[in-house]
């Protein structure tokens, strides 16, 4: 087993160490719909803490965290040694409730991370604020019931709203994050604040994004590093300092992720992936959102 046990962890800056690579539950193990316990997420999901994932991204919209509870007892693992977060977004009119309900499925006693998943709705109608939300969350936090609290998918605009009312800053904003979508100033704006960030999509270069202007560059690393083209994009995340969440319902491609903390990429191999994605720029999630 490739464990994640030791893997490189960051600081959050309200609390606790985040692994740099975690296990998604939000595309291949999406369940939507149907309220019957699902055999083959919670398989997947054990699977992927067995090979070594020890940080596993969850949430309220994916309707699929009573089996990430199930497969988290199932793995026997202890909890303590496990990352666990989670989200809100339909029932961010009360971020106390939907945590109440998350961990009841999630069957534990407390999250590790627990995020606003998204600033888009249309607040007025629905009687809401992001400002509203986030005191929640720290009221959630000062209890001890998420250990660190975040956002996904905000922007500087968001952020500023927070910060005018906030007694604690968001520690991490989860956000879509590859060489082909590396939103500078966000990053910056991150950095100046202390904001963590962590990658979804991190392979969009090869799963969706070719042909494209990473395609040689990262054949040719590939060769170098004797890696995979999946390895050397995660690690390059990781190198960025940010926190890569990948998944696959493979055993060996969960293998194959967690194979990127056995190796570095030389800084200017991590120069030369950021240049050549500048060249292109692509986003394929909550695009009816984002005004690139
Ligand atoms: N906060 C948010 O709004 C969002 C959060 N997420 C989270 O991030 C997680 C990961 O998102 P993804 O986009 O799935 O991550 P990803 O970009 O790592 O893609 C993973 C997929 O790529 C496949 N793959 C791996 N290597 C490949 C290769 N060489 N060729 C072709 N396919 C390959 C895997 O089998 C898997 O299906 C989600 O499960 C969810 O937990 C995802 C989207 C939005
Ligand atoms: O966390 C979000 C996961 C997700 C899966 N499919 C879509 C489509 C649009 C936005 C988010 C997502």
């Amino acid at each position: 087993m490739v464990s994640t046990e030791n893997f490189p962890s960051i600081q959050l800056s309200t609390g606790g160490a985040i692994p740099l690579l975690a296990y998604g539950l939000g595309t291949a193990n999406f369940k939507s719909g149907s309220t019957d316990v699902d055999k083959s997420i919670i398989a997947d999901t054990k699977t992927a803490i067995l090979a070594g994932f020890t940080h596993l991204d969850g949430a309220e919209n994916y309707g699929n965290e009573e089996e990430l509870g199930i497969a988290i007892k199932e793995s026997g693992v202890l909890r303590s040694k496990l990352f666990v977060t989670t989200k809100v977004y339909r029932s961010i009119s009360s971020p106390k409730t939907a945590l109440a309900v998350s961990l009841k499925k999630l069957d534990i006693e407390y999250v590790d991370l627990y995020l606003i998943h998204a600033p888009f709705w249309d607040e007025q109608e629905k009687g809401i604020s992001i400002e509203k939300a986030w005191q929640e969350m720290e009221e959630l936090h000062g209890k001890g019931l998420a250990k660190a609290i975040g956002v996904s998918n905000f922007g500087i605009s968001e952020f500023e709203r927070i910060a005018k009312i906030a007694k604690i800053q968001p520690a991490i904003n989860q956000i879509e994050y590859n060489a082909y979508l590396q939103s500078p100033e966000l990053m910056e704006y991150h950095h100046r604040h202390g904001i963590a960030t962590a990658a979804y999509g991190p392979l969009i270069p090869i799963t969706k994004g070719t042909p494209g202007p990473l395609d040689t560059i990262i054949e040719e690393l590939a060769k170098k590093y004797s890696k995979t083209p999946t390895q050397i994009l995660l690690r390059w995340a990781i190198e960025t300092g940010v926190v890569a969440i990948t998944t696959s319902s493979k055993e060996w491609r969960m293998k194959e992720a967690l194979g990127v903390g056995e190796f570095k990429l030389d800084e200017s191999d991590v120069e030369d992936i950021r240049k050549a994605g500048s060249k292109k720029h692509m986003r394929i999630f909550w695009t009816k959102n984002y005004r690139d």
